[in-house]
């Protein structure tokens, strides 16, 4: 779907948006586009998972989720998260509804490897047409990422993956990652641009690793349909999108591209 644009924003940096960042998205849709937010929460999940001394840990950048663990992060990401976000843009100006994947079988997924990580899914489908007809109505769709199964199982879904379905299924014009960080860094300084093959050396390397790997591996699994290019911005910009403002990370479908685009 063109105009589509699907903003992730991360959990590293949810609770410091500003409300320029939230004007800017509500802009964006006023201007024409049509915005996607998902979100994360992964900080206000390990603050409730303490609380309630459950212990939890990260393989590759995703969460090792027990059935405990599975209820605290959807009662975080769906009860908490999902509708300050809603607020946040509703006091930008903006019409919002909130989501979570099981909501309309929004994002079905399976198990990525229950015997390792338990209930952690990758989505294999995502109803487009419930978004399509929210955006249709104006309003902007921000979604918590939990995903359900065809028995009605739910699952915990990283965030950078879910919105790299939904940006996929939707044939987004754009997908960008709001972050902790500038964008990907190397030697401390942040790449303006990389490309696929560069993607790979760096994970090989160990200069992309943590929570900076599902994000890239999300980015790369984009770059196959519509999408030409995601991006990886600090939530510290007051703006999201193309405009020239912007700073952060360009992930390209291959170095041609840095010539053409
Ligand atoms: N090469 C890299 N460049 C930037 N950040 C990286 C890199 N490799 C790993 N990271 C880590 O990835 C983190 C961002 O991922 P994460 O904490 O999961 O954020 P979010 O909640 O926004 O998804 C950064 O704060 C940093 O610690
Ligand atoms: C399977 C898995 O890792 N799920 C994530 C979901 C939240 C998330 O992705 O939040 P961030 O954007 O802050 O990383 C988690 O439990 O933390």
């Amino acid at each position: 779907m063109k105009d589509v644009v699907v903003i992730k924003c991360g959990g590293s940096t949810i609770a410091e948006l500003s409300d320029e960042f939230y004007k800017s998205v509500v802009k964006m849709q006023k201007d024409g586009k049509h915005p996607i937010v998902v979100h994360g929460g992964g900080p206000a999940i390990n603050q409730l998972l303490q609380k309630l001394d459950i212990k939890s840990e990260f393989v590759d950048g995703l969460r090792k989720t027990t059935e405990d663990v599975l209820d605290t992060a959807e009662m975080v990401l769906c009860g908490k998260v999902n509708k300050q976000v809603v607020t946040s843009l509703y006091q930008a100006g903006g019409q919002a509804v909130g989501l979570s994947g099981c909501d309309g079988q929004l994002i079905e997924v399976e198990p990525v490897n229950e015997g390792m990580l338990g209930y952690v899914g990758e989505p294999t489908k995502v109803n487009t047409n419930l978004l399509s007809s929210l955006m249709e109505l104006d309003m902007i769709p921000v979604i918590a990422p939990i995903g359900i199964n065809a028995e009605g199982t739910h699952y915990n879904v990283n965030a950078d993956s879910a919105a790299a379905a939904i940006a996929k299924e939707l044939g987004a014009e754009q997908l960008v990652f709001v972050t902790d960080v500038d964008g990907i860094l190397k030697d401390g300084k942040c790449l303006e641009k990389v490309t696929i093959e560069e993607i790979e050396s760096y994970i090989a390397d160990g200069t992309i690793y943590g929570g900076m790997l599902p994000k890239v591996r999300a980015a790369l699994s984009t770059l196959t349909g519509n999408i030409q290019s995601v991006m990886i911005m600090n939530g510290k910009s007051t703006n999201v999108g193309k405009d020239g403002s912007v700073q952060g990370t360009t992930i390209l479908k291959s170095k041609m591209k840095l010539y053409v685009s």
